[in-house]
């Protein structure tokens, strides 16, 4: 059977078995005692697998399809766009993780650049999969490298996963930060330097 980790793209969104889905979404209402046919449902298992085409559409997305623009202007400094909004899923419980990531890059010598839109883009192609919060981080970091070819990255990916906050443990609040580092952002003076631009407030 495929991995849809590495799937990357290979596909296209139209492979989603929407049908199927469908299908999943009654058998699930079924499972836990609820009527698919009664008034309020009747929808609901088309609507769930419309959303999940949605949630999970970056399994047919390709990183460097993402990262298209790019300038050389000859900055070789580095650029830094934090904040940016992460919903994904965690992969073993399908329940949301959701929160920040920051996304730092210090450009090749010749300077190319990407539009800064597209380091938000590059998240999502990642963060719309069935994830675990470390692989979306490396994943991120590691797409930059080889498409980019900067010379350092670093990705820091601080979420709360419902799966801790809603079930389970039930730790609402706890925020998991993971990183990924690489090239001359490992250097501990421009790493300190791209952490506290990212902790300032
Ligand atoms: N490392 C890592 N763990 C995750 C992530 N998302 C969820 N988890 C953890 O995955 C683990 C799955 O543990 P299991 O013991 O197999 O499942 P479980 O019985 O539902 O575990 P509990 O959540 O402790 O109830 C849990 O500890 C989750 O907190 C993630 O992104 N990264
Ligand atoms: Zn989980």
């Amino acid at each position: 059977m495929t991995d849809p980790v590495t799937l990357d793209g290979e596909g296209t969104i139209g492979d989603f078995d929407e049908k199927r889905a469908e299908n999943a979404v009654r058998e699930l209402l079924i499972a836990v005692g609820e009527d698919p046919d009664r008034e309020g449902l009747r929808e609901t298992p088309s609507r769930v697998a419309r959303a999940y085409k949605e949630i999970f559409a970056g399994l047919w997305q390709k990183p460097e399809d993402v990262l298209t623009t790019t300038f050389d202007i000859g900055h070789d400094e580095m650029v830094l766009v934090k904040d940016i909004e992460v919903y994904s899923t965690c992969e073993h419980h399908l329940v949301p993780f959701r929160g920040v990531a920051h996304v730092g890059y210090i450009p090749s010598t010749s300077g190319k650049i990407t539009g800064l839109s597209k380091l938000a883009r590059l998240v999502d192609v990642y963060a719309r999969r069935p994830q675990v919060q470390e692989r979306l981080t490396t994943q991120i970091a590691d797409s930059l490298m080889e498409i980019l070819e900067p010379r350092g990255v670093i990705v820091v990916v601080e979420c709360e996963h419902m799966c801790m906050s809603m079930r389970g443990i039930r730790k609402p609040g706890a925020k998991t930060l993971t990183s990924a580092v690489r090239g001359q952002l490992r250097d501990m003076a421009t790493r300190n330097e791209a952490m506290s631009l990212i902790m300032a407030r």
